[in-house]
């Protein structure tokens, strides 16, 4: 059985640096590159590697909507992790080049999209040109050379040979994105979690989306993330990526969750997992005083059903009330 985790490649993609921190805190013994998001999942579903890492979220970029559509109708893998990684962009190109000279700028399209100012006020004239990675961009522009620059990280810069033209492209600073491991487990809870949900809406009509929100609204869960996107069926059909904080076994969650399905039916599990970052010790002291209020609700309730006498008929038949009543009425 192999320990290797899957990833977005070639090597020197920011996945890659999510995939190494993976890589540290585990027993995984070697990094797979693969081309896209949908090769990564394949191979952990052919075996070939135990887990996978791709990127599925970006400050300044929002979703990779390559990894929501792969996790929602491409595969039965789970989330089981996620991690956020600070992202610096340079522009690098195989020779020194000099901006106005530059044709083609080659990225992964939210590297592109993060640096459009940039783009637009330092290479109005270019042609943008969309890759897998950043890594594949950096590979084609030094494998191409002439006046191409590839988007990428600095260190795939380093590693494909290529120079680097300008630093600190991005739109704003503070450019970070989010990746998800994705396996076949459904990790325990930690106090300090995440459940990730794709639901279907069926019918479109007035509220539909409201009634959707208001099961969480009314358990007092923190949503932190909603999405529509289309569901490629029918155009104006849509599905909504949901990201609720808490694990399924959370009572409260999983009381949300199990309303959600008895509405709605067709709800895809994204996976429930612990959620990056430090975990609020008040947060976690709620989510488990809570789990005790709901068991407690649960047993009151449970007691009271174990004391039904399913051989009891009720004292009294509506019926007959009926007819003696009428009856006096009419003198009968
Ligand atoms: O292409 C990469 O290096 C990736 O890992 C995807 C990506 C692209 C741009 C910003 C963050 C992640």
């Amino acid at each position: 059985m192999t320990t290797a985790i899957a990833y977005l490649g070639p090597q020197g993609t920011f996945t890659e640096s999510a995939a190494r921190l993976v890589t540290a805190s585990s027993d995984a013994d070697e990094l797979l590159p693969c081309g896209d998001v949908i090769e990564v999942l394949r191979a952990v579903e052919v075996g070939d590697a135990e887990r996978g890492v791709v990127p599925i979220e970006n400050t300044l970029e929002g979703s990779v909507t390559a990894t929501l559509d792969a996790l929602a109708f491409d595969t039965d893998l789970l989330i089981s992790g996620e991690l956020e990684l600070p992202v610096a962009l340079v522009a690098a190109a195989r020779e020194a080049v000099s901006l106005d000279e530059v044709a083609e700028v080659h990225s992964h399209p939210v590297a592109l999209s993060a640096c459009r100012r940039w783009l637009s006020k330092s290479l109005g004239g270019a042609e943008r040109l969309e890759a897998a990675s950043t890594a594949r961009a950096a590979a084609t522009v030094a494998e191409v050379g002439g006046p191409r620059l590839a988007i990428v990280n600095p260190l795939a810069a380093e590693r494909y040979g290529l120079e680097v033209v300008a630093r600190d492209i991005a739109d704003r600073s503070g450019n970070s994105t989010r990746f998800v491991v994705v396996g076949r487990t459904l990790p325990a809870p930690t106090g300090w979690d995440k459940t990730s949900v794709v639901v279907f809406i069926e019918e479109n009509r007035p509220g539909a989306l409201l009634q959707l929100l208001e099961i969480f609204a009314e358990r007092e869960l923190n949503l932190t993330k909603i999405e529509s996107r289309p569901t490629k069926h029918e155009l104006g059909e849509y599905c909504f990526f949901l990201d609720v904080e808490g694990h399924l076994a959370d009572e409260r969650v999983g009381d949300a969750l199990a309303a959600v399905k008895r509405t709605h039916r067709d709800v895809k599990l994204l996976g429930s997992y612990r959620r990056s970052g430090a975990r609020r010790t008040t947060e976690a002291e709620r989510i488990a005083a809570d789990d005790a209020a709901y068991r407690d609700a649960a047993g009151w309730l449970a007691d009271w059903r174990g004391r039904i006498d399913r051989s009891a008929t009720p004292p009294v038949d509506p019926t007959e009330v009926a007819t003696a009543v009428r009856n006096a009425r009419t003198g009968g």
